[in-house]
Formats: structure tokens, C-alpha cells, sequence
């Protein structure tokens, strides 16, 4: 029924193929038939893999897939014409001579295809495309209609209990009602009958000259059913850039909270890190967003980058007299001073035993795991909290507070050719990072390892540079310090510790999965294109739970071993968790929380696979356009 317009007549068959199969090497069944002929010389001798090949290419579904193949490059490039725009009315006629022909047994199943409601319905399309009927015809326009007279719109709507999905506003000098923005997803958008810019002339026959945006609204919301629109349309509608984008938040936003919102019902409130896609950003102050958990709804109203960076600068300069609520920054944690370790005579000191007893650890086999040197968590430990503090006054916060509200994210697949991207865990001290680090890749050491720190401390007679530490100069360790390419990096007992960035990819150079437990303030430096790192957040449960699972738990301290929780100890956990979260939470890919430590193993080992495997959102900044998936 649709044939090429170079042919009006219908196709013959064999004068298609004879041209366009004129060459066999265009012709995929004939080159078929050439292989054919040629294998069938060898056949008999029953070379290896020669009958397999032969069956092969004589099976019947393979010659079946080069017909349609063949008759699909007869029609390739060759713009189609329909040989009827009345298939319809012409298969009436064919049901009606069937109903007085042969008693055939072909004819009570082509009678029952033609009557069926879908090929009937297939039909009535195919006519209505080949007639090009597809406008409404509308009555021809008056001749006398005045120069100045604006051309109206009639639009009407039918509500059924969901919001129309658009705001409007009076224009500043005319007074006008005007439409001020199409809500992605609503009614009206839905409708594609109203745009941003559309000036409102009557409401359900109402005219709202001379009314407050207030009282339209008000009609609006007394409205059952169809609402009817007079509108004079914008000249000019806005144009919705195709192009979606896809953002981190790296704050929160309340828009109940927020009295500069133009339309509280219409915002669309997010907390760190969700993942929003921004659909339209054609407004300079607000922008429409979707969560990407909620993609179906309607979009809301979000502040765009620099609305929300210039409330971000505000709130912080108001600090602390002028609290801005919808903003809830981190900026305004305090952290209590760090306890000192407490001493405790039951206790001995046992730091170099410690080590030794760490160097080989195995589940059934002897192996070296690196990374988990007592006086690198040690240093790590006691440079936490100082750390923390520090950085919530400053460094981080002023990040965090005054950096990009937004981060522009794209999905990222790992190709099994891609390193692996490195695994990092977080958590208060104590809460079982450690533990979990060490299962991981005690239990999985072909697959798993550990970074080998760096450290300005003497090799001691019993280690081997490269396997417990890398050992350097103090110069060194501050080029690299000073440099960025550490970690993290603290100091202990007068020499420095840390791990570094080329560490870590020696681990990954290896093809194994890096594992590693860093401090917050790592965050910053060990989020690169080169590392990829997916971060994932160990928690503790809450305190009762905690109390229960950690009875028989060991706190690690630098003057005492087999000293268990206190309470306090665990209230400090809770306490820094909480701190680490509310800073720190939009960069957590994944969160755990160890109560049974087999449970949060086992959470651990499918979220690291997920990490490798699965599509994850990255910062766009690590995926280059030409590997983006
Ligand atoms: N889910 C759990 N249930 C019971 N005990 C746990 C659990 N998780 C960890 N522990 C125990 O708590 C103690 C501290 O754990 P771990 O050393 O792993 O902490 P961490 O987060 O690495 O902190 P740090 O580096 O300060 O030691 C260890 O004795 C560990 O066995």
C-alpha cells in the first residue's frame, strides 16, 4: 500500500532485485550461494569445522534472514508514496465479494483479518496519513477584521484535582495578567496550548482587567471541571532546550522556608546530594527540576546556581544574627573540644606489638595486607578530630557554604577495559571501618588491597620498604604534601604519615579494587577523573543497639590495648557521625550502618560491586564527552 514515488505502478519484482542486486557483492545471497557452492567442493572431505560451517550457512533461518534483507535494501532510499488513500472503503468491498465467493478455506480467515478491529483501525490511519488529514479545518477568517485588533486564543482545560502547573504575574508598567512560567509536566504543558508570556484576557468567561494576580488565582481555585482561558498569545514563546542536565545538590532547600519563592506549592524541596534533573532553565532565578526517584511527576520550581549562591552568601555573612532557616548550612556546628585519651592502669601500653600482630592477617592463608598500620590510624585518629574542628570553621564549610550549590552530574557505566574505580570508607572512629576493610580484603585478597601508606619514620629491621610503608624523607613527603597528590597525611609521635594519590593507583594499575578509609578533608582531593572515588558512609546504629553489638568491642588508643567502649566513647561515635553527615552527606554514594557486622559486610561487598558494575552518577567533570555512556 505505500510504494516509492519514482514507481507509481505496482512493483515488479524481478526487474527490483535484478537492479539492485546487479553486483553479488551487494547481494548477500548470492555471495551466500558463492560460499555455498565453493564449501561444497570441500564438504565430503569433512575438514574440522567445515561441516559445521556448511550447516550453518544452509540453514533455513539464515536464508530466511537474507530474503528479508534483501527485500529491505529494495526499498532502501526511496521516499514512499501511498498507492491508496482509500485502503479502508476498498477493503469493505473485498469483505463484501468474500461473503459471495468460493467456499475456499483461505476465505473465513482473510474475511475475519479484514474485519478485525485493529487492521480495520490500522486502515483508517493509513488513509488519514496518505490524505494528509491531520488539521482540524478551521472556518475561513473574516475579511474585515481591524489592523490593531490582538489575535486571542481560546484554551479550555479540564482540571480534575490536579493543579493547572502554571504561575502568573502583572506586568511591572501595562498592569497586564501574564502567564510567568509553564510548570514541566503540568496540565497546562501537557496541554501545549498555554505558554510563559501569554496574556490572560478572561477566566471562565470572567474578564480580569484590572484584578490582582491574588483574585485570578482565587477564580482559578473555585474552578470545577473545564476552565476556559481567553488568552492574546506571546509573539515570541520560549523555547525549551531538549538538553537535560542533570545536577548533585550540594545543600538543602526548603521552599516553605524561603519567602522569595515565587509559588511555595510549585517548589520543589531537595536535601545533599539528591540528584535532580533540570528541565528548564530558560528563567535566571529559578529553574524547574524532578528528583530522578520521582521522574514521572510534575516538575517544581528550584533556585538556579546563582539565586542559590548569592542565599548561600548571605546566610553567610548573617551568620549568626540573621539565621536565613530555608538554608540549613553546616556552617553553624560547633565541634566540642577533643577529649584526651584517658588513662586507665588496667591498660598497656602496646604499640609496636600491635603492629607486629597486624603484618599478616589471613583467612586461612598467610598474605600481607597493607594499609592498616597502627600508627597511621593512630595519627589518623588523634589528627581527626583537631582536623574536623578546624575545617568546620573554615576550609570545608566555606566550601560547602559558598562553593557550587550545584554539581552537574552524568551517569557513568565502568567498562571491564576501566580501571576500577577506588572504594572509600568513612565513618566516626571506631564505628568499624577498620573491621570491615580488613574482611574485605582479608576474604577477597585477589580482588581487594590496600594502598600502601607513606611515612618519615626509620624502617625498622623487620619491614621492607613498599610493603609496610613507603619510607621517605621528610622533604619528600612535604613535596607531595605540597603538591596534592596526598591524600591525607597527619603526623604522629614527631614523624608524618599519609597515603598518596600514586599509591592508591598503583593499586588500581594492578587491575585489584583500592580500598581505603580517609578522613572527610579527603574528600576534596581524592574526588578525580583519575580515581573516580565512590564514597560509602559507615554509620553507627543507634545507641541502644550499639551498646548491645559492641559489648565485647575494643577501642583503639595509643597508650592502651584491649580497652573496651564507654558510653561516652559511643555518644562521641553518634555524635561525629551526625557532624560527618550533615557536612559531608552529599558526597556518600552509599550509606551503612554496622550493626551486625556480618550484615554490614555483606552490604558492603554488593555495594563495592554495584560501585564497578552498575551506572552510577558521577561528577560530569570526570567523564570526558567521548567516554561518556
Ligand atoms: N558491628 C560490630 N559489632 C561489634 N563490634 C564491632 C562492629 N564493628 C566494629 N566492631 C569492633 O569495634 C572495634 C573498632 O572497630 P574498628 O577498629 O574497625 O574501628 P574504625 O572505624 O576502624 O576506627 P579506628 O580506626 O579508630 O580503629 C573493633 O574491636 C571492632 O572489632
Amino acid at each position: 500500500m505505500i510504494q516509492s514515488d519514482k514507481e507509481a505502478g505496482p512493483l515488479d519484482k524481478k526487474d527490483t532485485r535484478h537492479s539492485v542486486a546487479s553486483s553479488p557483492e551487494s547481494d548477500p545471497s548470492q555471495i551466500l550461494r558463492l560460499v555455498l557452492q565453493e564449501l561444497n567442493l570441500f564438504y565430503r572431505r569433512d575438514m574440522k569445522g567445515l561441516r559445521l560451517l556448511y550447516d550453518l550457512l544452509h540453514s533455513p533461518w539464515l536464508q530466511a534472514l537474507l530474503k528479508v534483507y534483501d527485500c529491505l535494501q529494495e526499498f532502501k532510499g526511496k521516499s514512499l508514496v501511498p498507492a491508496t488513500s482509500h485502503a479502508q472503503a476498498l477493503s469493505y468491498a473485498v469483505v463484501e465479494l468474500l461473503h459471495a465467493g468460493s467456499g475456499s478455506p483461505e476465505v473465513p480467515e482473510l474475511r475475519r483479518i479484514l474485519q478485525a478491529p485493529h487492521f480495520k483501525a490500522l486502515l483508517s490511519a493509513h488513509d488519514t496519513v496518505a490524505r494528509k488529514d491531520f488539521e482540524p479545518l478551521l472556518p475561513p477568517l473574516p475579511d474585515n477584521i481591524p489592523e490593531t485588533e490582538e489575535a486571542m486564543r481560546i484554551v479550555c482545560l479540564v482540571k480534575n484535582q490536579q493543579p493547572l502547573g502554571a504561575t502568573i504575574k502583572r506586568h511591572e508598567t501595562t498592569g497586564d495578567i501574564l502567564v510567568a512560567r509553564i510548570i514541566h509536566g503540568g496540565l497546562a504543558e501537557r496541554s501545549g496550548l498555554l505558554y510563559a508570556g501569554d496574556k490572560l484576557v478572561e477566566v471562565n468567561g470572567v474578564s480580569v482587567e484590572g484584578l490582582d494576580p491574588e483574585q485570578v488565582i482565587h477564580i482559578l481555585a473555585m474552578s470545577r471541571g473545564t476552565i476556559m482561558f481567553k488568552v492574546v498569545p506571546v509573539s515570541d514563546p520560549p523555547v525549551r532546550s531538549p538538553k537535560m542536565v542533570y545536577v548533585r545538590a550540594m545543600t538543602e532547600y526548603w521552599p516553605q522556608e524561603d519567602p522569595s519563592i515565587p509559588c511555595v506549592d510549585a517548589g520543589l524541596p531537595f536535601q545533599k546530594g539528591d540528584i535532580l534533573q533540570i528541565v528548564d532553565q530558560n528563567d535566571a532565578l529559578w529553574w524547574q527540576a524532578r528528583k530522578i526517584s520521582d521522574l514521572r511527576s510534575c516538575a517544581g520550581l528550584i533556585p538556579s546556581n546563582h539565586l542559590l549562591k548569592r542565599k548561600q552568601r548571605k546566610f553567610w555573612w548573617s551568620q549568626p544574627y540573621q539565621p536565613d532557616t530555608h538554608l540549613k548550612s553546616t556552617i553553624s556546628i560547633s565541634m566540642e573540644e577533643e577529649d584526651d585519651m584517658k588513662i586507665d592502669e588496667k591498660c598497656v601500653e602496646a604499640e609496636e606489638l600491635s603492629e607486629d600482630k597486624e603484618e599478616f592477617v589471613g583467612y586461612g592463608q598467610k598474605f600481607f595486607i597493607a594499609g592498616f598500620r597502627r600508627s597511621m590510624r593512630l595519627c589518623r585518629r588523634k589528627s581527626h578530630l583537631s582536623q574536623l574542628r578546624a575545617n568546620m570553621g573554615c576550609a570545608s564549610s566555606c566550601h560547602s557554604a559558598l562553593g557550587a550549590p550545584y554539581e552537574e552530574v552524568v551517569r557513568y557505566q565502568r567498562r571491564p577495559s576501566d580501571r576500577h574505580r577506588l572504594i572509600v570508607l568513612m565513618g566516626p572512629s571506631g564505628v568499624g571501618v577498620n573491621a570491615l576493610r580488613r574482611q574485605l580484603v582479608g576474604l577477597n585478597p585477589n580482588d581487594f588491597r590496600g594502598a600502601v601508606p607513606h611515612t618519615t619514620r626509620p624502617k625498622k629491621s623487620y619491614e621492607m620498604d613498599g610493603r609496610e610503608y613507603h619510607y621517605v624523607s621528610k622533604e619528600i613527603f612535604e613535596t607531595l604534601m605540597y603538591s596534592h597528590r596526598m591524600l591525607e597525611y597527619g603526623e604522629y609521635k614527631g614523624h608524618f604519615y599519609g597515603t598518596s594519590v600514586d599509591a592508591v593507583q598503583a593499586v588500581l594499575d594492578e587491575g585489584k579494587i583500592c580500598v581505603m578509609d580517609l578522613e572527610p578533608q579527603g574528600i576534596q582531593v581524592a574526588r578525580t577523573h583519575e580515581l573516580k572515588p565512590y564514597i560509602i558512609f559507615i554509620k553507627p546504629p543507634n545507641m541502644n543497639c550499639m551498646k548491645r553489638s559492641r559489648k565485647n568491642a575494643k577501642v583503639i588508643t595509643d597508650y592502651f590495648v584491649d580497652m573496651k567502649f564507654k558510653d561516652e566513647d559511643l555518644q562521641e561515635m553518634e555524635d561525629l557521625a551526625l557532624k560527618m553527615e550533615t557536612q559531608f552527606g552529599q558526597f556518600f554514594d552509599h550509606v551503612i550502618v554496622n550493626d551486625s557486622l556480618q550484615d554490614a559486610y555483606a552490604q558492603l561487598l554488593s555495594a563495592v560491586q554495584k560501585a564497578q558494575e552498575e551506572p552510577q552518577w558521577v561528577p560530569a567533570t570526570w567523564v570526558s564527552s567521548d567516554t561518556e555512556s
